[in-house]
């Protein structure tokens, strides 16, 4: 069944009072639409984690430093509903841009730390806009459990402290990332890759991969980086905006794998940019 599309938080507020009130647990995918199999893996985790389920689709404008790629951001909302109707969700939460950001709406919710650097710094203001409407989606939805995909690392990161430091009643669940059958992580954006930069997009993965491996094996950090980024651009990447070796809890640049790390990337193809990280775990 397609399920039903709510566009007012009152009415979203008044259906979730309702499975509150029979003693449902009520799980919330957050997502900006477009979707395909990384989605739905978040849903079907959530429809195993909880007797209800809640997709939201909105493309937040407070995230999106660059107005180009919010303009070009893929929108198919029918497509969408139609991809989640033999999922079992109970209801879409599409609201308006004036539903969720009214007139005289003035407040930022910022989380320092984590989200400094990597897609921070390339994407000025991008996780406050994110913090801000995670907070007024998990306020608006009162949902038990949010279901988040690890392709954004640093986002997890983000809404992790943001949940712990605010003390948000919200358990945050992380989903592995979905590849294509040659490694590149899935991703709305794919969708804007001609033919010849969808050939050459797995190149970014397969050089984290190898790039992992190696530090496992001991090779210098410095050095796989600086081999990875240079087989990135060699395959055909206009640039790469960032490739680190990070904590992966706190985020904390590593020169040495003495911790359990991710391998984290941004980079430019054509004129769509596209991240993925991955787990480096030392011995
Ligand atoms: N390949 C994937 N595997 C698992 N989860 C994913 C994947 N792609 C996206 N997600 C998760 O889906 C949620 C919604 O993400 P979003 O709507 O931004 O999709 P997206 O494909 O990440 O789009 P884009 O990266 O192009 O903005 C986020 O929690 C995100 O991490
Ligand atoms: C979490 C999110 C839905 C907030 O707009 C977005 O950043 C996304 O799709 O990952
Ligand atoms: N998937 C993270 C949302 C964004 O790129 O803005």
């Amino acid at each position: 069944m397609t399920p039903p599309i709510l566009r007012r938080v009152a009415d979203l507020r008044a259906l979730v009072a309702d499975w509150r009130a029979a003693g449902a647990r009520v799980g919330v995918v957050p997502t900006m639409g477009a979707l395909h199999e990384g989605h739905l893996s978040l849903v079907r985790a959530a429809r195993a984690g909880c007797d209800r389920v809640i997709v939201t689709i909105f493309v937040n404008p407070k995230q999106f430093n660059n107005p180009a790629d919010l303009e070009k951001y893929p929108r198919s909302e029918e497509g969408d509903a139609a991809l989640l109707a033999p999922e079992g969700v109970d209801v879409i939460f599409a609201p308006a841009l004036d539903e969720v950001y009214p007139e005289g709406f003035s407040t930022k919710v910022s989380v320092s730390g984590v989200s400094e650097g990597l897609c921070g710094a390339g994407r000025p203001g991008h996780f406050d806009g994110v913090a801000t409407v995670v907070s007024k989606l998990f306020g608006m939805t009162r949902a038990d459990r949010a279901y988040f995909g690890e392709k954004d690392w640093q986002q997890l990161q983000v809404v992790r402290r943001l949940v712990a430091d605010l003390n948000l009643p919200i358990e945050i669940t992380g989903c592995a990332t979905v590849r294509e059958a040659d490694g590149l992580a899935l991703s709305s954006r794919n969708r804007r890759l001609g033919d010849a930069d969808r050939a050459i997009a797995p190149a970014l993965h397969r050089a984290m991969a190898a790039a992992a491996e190696e530090i496992v094996g001991g090779r210098p950090v410095a050095e796989a980086l600086d081999a990875a980024l240079q087989a990135i651009v060699a395959a055909g990447y206009a640039s790469v905006e960032y490739l680190e070796l990070r904590s992966a809890e706190g985020l904390a640049p590593l020169e040495r794998l003495d911790r359990p790390a991710r391998l984290l990337a941004a980079a430019h193809l054509g004129e769509v940019r596209l991240i993925d990280n991955i787990a480096v775990l030392p011995g």
